[in-house]
């Protein structure tokens, strides 16, 4: 029990946190539908008085002999009631627009700054979801069923106090009704929202499906396995509509009760009614004005079914996206000294591993001094780009596992930004958005001048090749401009790391794709240009790292050998191996001589 107050105290907390700015609207909207509700209260009243004064001839001469005042008054309260409406939709439309605006705000801000290790157990497809779909869920239930409780209780209140005020056995009649409906909703609440939270990851699994394959579209193609996906994607879509006619079997169900339950209400107030009518207790106004009373209760008791219904599948959806929100954040890191300028890199003892128990990197230590170029060669899966998400901390080291500093800081002890920003990194696939050429560059900053990106472009050697397209640095990229080559793309994130200006540059594999001339081109072009930088350069070609001041062989997690590429060769160990493996003589003669 404690639990759930907690929770819906939490629910309540994420709708006021993300109200602001339309809180004004929201109590307007409240306003305005009380008002219009205790309108249509009126309008029974008058039936009343029109039949038992004006019609029962009773008295009040000055109505029985203007009819078109009580006309006109069941006319002047609709228009109000009305008009109040109106503002109140309005005003809901605009807080719950508003709302569901700040909500995916948050979200997105938030899931920017996620950890790695987050995103790697979360499914794009699902998070998408929660960002879209659940947050639509919520907006509609801030937006009508929120104002619908509201609503719904004074309209049951105000109903109950008019009929009350008439006749309070038939009222009871009606009073006894409420728990019924009320309890029956809840049983109903409770299996819908399991079932709804079923149909949600179903719905989250087969997003998933659709992404992938959207991304993936080449590799489907290129291996063929369209039927193979076809068929998963039929697999995922019957579950998916399965679950939504289970559910909606079970929404008939409680529909069809609910008519039940409803019409027993009506038949049982008739009955008494005419009882009391019969008895003299009550008078003919009264009892047609007690039926208005009871049929404008009837719906909303059994909208108030609906509501909760539909509130537990927004409760569903606030789970799911405060799940993201609840989140931790990247630790940013403490306000430390500031840098000292300088930026050589120390790992000391490092020991790391994405899961408990399997550790990736087993006891790294290495130093690469400042304006140093260091070179990592391994073989796949060997750590090697572990080593370089830890030095960005997208992965953060655990306490007792060694230490990795900067400018001799532990890089736990430089704020997050500071550090990236210090890091240039040109990562193994990379990753363009679709945009022109020159915003991608400029991405890293965004003011640059087109001289600026030009340079950078230049030293990444693909000035030429962009500039060969018609639009030039304008040419857009991705599925509505032109299609780049791996190579291409490879350099032109490396011009983007280069505008960066970073004081550490990364090269992950960087220049796989490109040819050995390029890539000894870009080295070159690098070495001329980037003198003060230091490098860490990975890479599965002995070529790539040849020129480095220092190279590491990794294997397995673990240092097999550190050297210069000369001292590396007369060791005759596993670099030398991989070296005659990699070079035909043709090749050594060329690269020595
Ligand atoms: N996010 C992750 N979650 C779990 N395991 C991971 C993750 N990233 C890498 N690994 C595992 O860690 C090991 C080292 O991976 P890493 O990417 O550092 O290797 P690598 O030397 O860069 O390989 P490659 O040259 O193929 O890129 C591999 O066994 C890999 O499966």
């Amino acid at each position: 029990m404690k639990k759930i107050t907690k929770t819906k105290y939490r629910k309540l907390q994420l709708i006021l946190r993300y109200l602001y700015g339309s809180k004004g609207y929201f109590a307007l909207a409240i306003a305005a539908s009380l008002i219009s509700t205790v309108l249509n209260a009126l309008t029974p009243q008058i039936f009343r008085y029109s039949i038992d004064e004006v019609l029962g001839g009773s008295g009040l001469t000055y109505l029985s002999d203007n009819l078109w005042v009580l006309a006109w008054m069941i006319v002047v309260v609709a228009v109000a009631s009305g008009i109040f409406t109106y503002i109140s939709r309005t005003n809901t439309a605009r807080a719950g627009e508003n709302f569901a605006k700040n909500l995916r705000d948050a979200l997105f801000t938030h899931a920017q700054k996620l950890p790695m290790k987050w995103h790697d157990k979360n499914q794009t497809g699902d998070i998408i979801q929660r960002c879209t779909s659940d947050v639509e869920v919520i907006r509609g239930f801030v937006v009508t069923q929120l104002l619908e409780v509201f609503r719904t209780a004074f309209l049951v209140l105000t109903s109950f106090v008019m009929m009350f005020s008439m006749n309070v056995k038939l009222s009871c009649v009606v009073l006894l009704f409420v728990p019924v409906v009320i309890v029956y909703s809840t049983v109903f609440y409770k299996l819908i929202a399991k079932r709804f939270t079923t149909a949600d990851e179903a719905e989250g699994e087969l997003s998933t499906v659709v992404q992938e394959n959207a991304t993936g579209v080449r590799v489907v193609r290129a291996f063929g396995r369209e039927q193979f996906e076809m068929e998963r994607f039929d697999e995922k879509n019957d579950a998916f509509a399965k679950l939504w006619i289970r559910l909606g079997t079970l929404s008939g169900l409680y529909w069809g009760i609910g008519d039940l339950i409803t019409g027993l209400q009506v038949v049982a107030v008739i009955i008494f009614g005419v009882v009391e009518a019969v008895n003299g207790s009550i008078s003919v106004g009264e009892f047609i004005a007690f039926a208005a009373y009871n049929s404008t209760l009837v719906w909303p008791i059994r909208g108030l079914g609906r509501i909760l219904s539909d509130m537990s599948k927004a409760g569903v959806s606030f789970e799911r996206v405060d799940y993201i929100i609840r989140s931790q954040e990247e630790e940013y890191g403490k306000e430390s000294e500031k840098t000292d300028g300088t930026y050589p890199i120390s790992f000391q003892h490092v020991s790391f591993g994405y899961e408990e128990g399997k550790d990736v990197l087993r006891d790294i230590s290495f130093t690469v001094p400042e304006g140093r170029t260091f070179g990592i060669l391994g073989g796949t899966g060997s750590g090697k780009s572990t080593i370089i998400q830890l030095l960005a901390r997208l992965y953060e080291l655990e306490e007792n596992r060694g230490g990795i500093y900067i400018g001799g800081r532990e890089i736990k002890e430089i704020p997050i930004e500071e550090l990236r920003r210090s890091i240039g990194m040109v990562l193994q696939e990379p990753f363009l958005y679709s945009r022109t050429i020159r915003e991608n560059i400029a991405a890293s900053v965004p003011d640059a001048s087109l001289e600026e990106i030009r340079y950078a472009a230049r030293i990444a050697c693909i000035d030429e090749a962009i500039m060969s397209f018609p639009d030039g640095y304008e040419t857009l990229v991705g599925e509505r401009g032109v299609t780049l080559s791996g190579g291409q793309k490879q350099r032109i994130a490396i011009a983007r790391m280069l505008l960066q200006k970073a004081p550490i540059m990364v090269f992950d594999d960087s220049l796989s794709a490109v040819d050995s001339q390029t890539d000894y081109n870009i080295r070159r072009a690098l070495k001329e240009h980037m003198k003060e930088a230091t490098v860490i350069l990975i890479s599965h070609r002995v070529t790539s790292l040849m020129g480095a001041d220092e190279i590491m062989v990794l294997h397995h997690g673990q240092i097999e050998e550190c050297g210069t590429h000369e001292e590396l060769i007369q060791r005759n160990g596993i670099y030398r191996k991989i070296y005659d493996i990699q070079m035909s003589r043709d090749d050594r003669e060329k690269m020595e001589g």
